[in-house]
């Protein structure tokens, strides 16, 4: 059987330094993020639904998305994300369950489905069990506009635009403390990978 473990957490909280980990120990992970960019890449059946609902303004000269522009519209307002969200989510699902029954397949021990919306999309009976990496509010605060380039009020507008982290921690089965060092989080992933016999030695 192969495990499915659902990591979430909140935008910046730390869940790739985490999914990283994962992949150094040969656990494989299937990434929301990185599905949610391909499904609107020029070509694909959602890139053009986002054209028609967006508008040509929101394409790059060379005919792409602009996803800075396009962040800029949907963070800061509930109706417009969630006509995005209308569109991307349902090809972001698929795909991921694809890629879980390839998983599944192969007989891997375990896989990791990263899906920043776990709980707001109602996903978490994709996993057989659910992982969020927090952060206290004012560290999320400074590590997204450090990593992102942001001002205060736009790191505001896309914290606000998810379930607050301190919600995810309460439904989630197991947490990843990441306030302090990447030192002192690799010692809480190493212990749930015992917890769960996947640690190799
Ligand atoms: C708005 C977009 C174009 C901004 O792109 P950008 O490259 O700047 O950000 P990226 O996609 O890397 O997302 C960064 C983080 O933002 C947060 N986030 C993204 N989309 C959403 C959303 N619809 N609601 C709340 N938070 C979101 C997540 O924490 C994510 O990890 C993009 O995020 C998008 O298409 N979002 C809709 C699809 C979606 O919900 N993706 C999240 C996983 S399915
Ligand atoms: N323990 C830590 N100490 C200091 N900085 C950290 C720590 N963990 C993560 N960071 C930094 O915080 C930022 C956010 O981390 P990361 O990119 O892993 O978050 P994320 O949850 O995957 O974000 P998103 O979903 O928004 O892409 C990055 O710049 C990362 O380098």
């Amino acid at each position: 059987m192969t495990l499915a473990i659902g990591l979430t957490g909140g935008i910046a909280s730390g869940k790739s330094t985490v999914s990283n980990m994962f992949k150094e120990a040969n656990i494989p992970v299937i990434d929301a993020d990185v599905i949610a960019k391909q499904v609107v890449e020029a070509g694909e059946p959602a890139y053009h639904l986002v054209v028609e609902t967006f508008g040509p303004n929101i394409l790059k000269d060379d005919g792409s998305i602009d996803r800075e522009k396009l962040g800029s519209i949907v963070f800061q307002n509930e109706t417009e994300r969630e006509k995005l969200n209308g569109i991307v989510h349902p090809a972001v699902r698929r795909e991921m369950l694809q890629q879980k029954e390839d998983a599944e397949k192969r007989n891997e021990p375990a896989v990791v489905l990263d899906i920043p919306l776990l709980f707001e999309s109602k996903l978490s009976h994709m996993a057989d069990l659910t992982v969020v990496v927090y952060v206290d509010p004012n560290v999320q605060l400074e590590r997204l506009m450090n990593r992102n380039q942001l001002t205060k009020q736009e790191a505001e507008w896309r914290i606000q635009s998810q379930l607050p982290l301190k919600d995810k921690k309460e439904k989630a089965d197991e947490v990843i403390d990441n306030n302090g060092s990447l030192q002192s989080t690799k010692k809480q992933f190493e212990d749930l990978m015992k917890k769960w016999n996947l640690a190799s030695e």
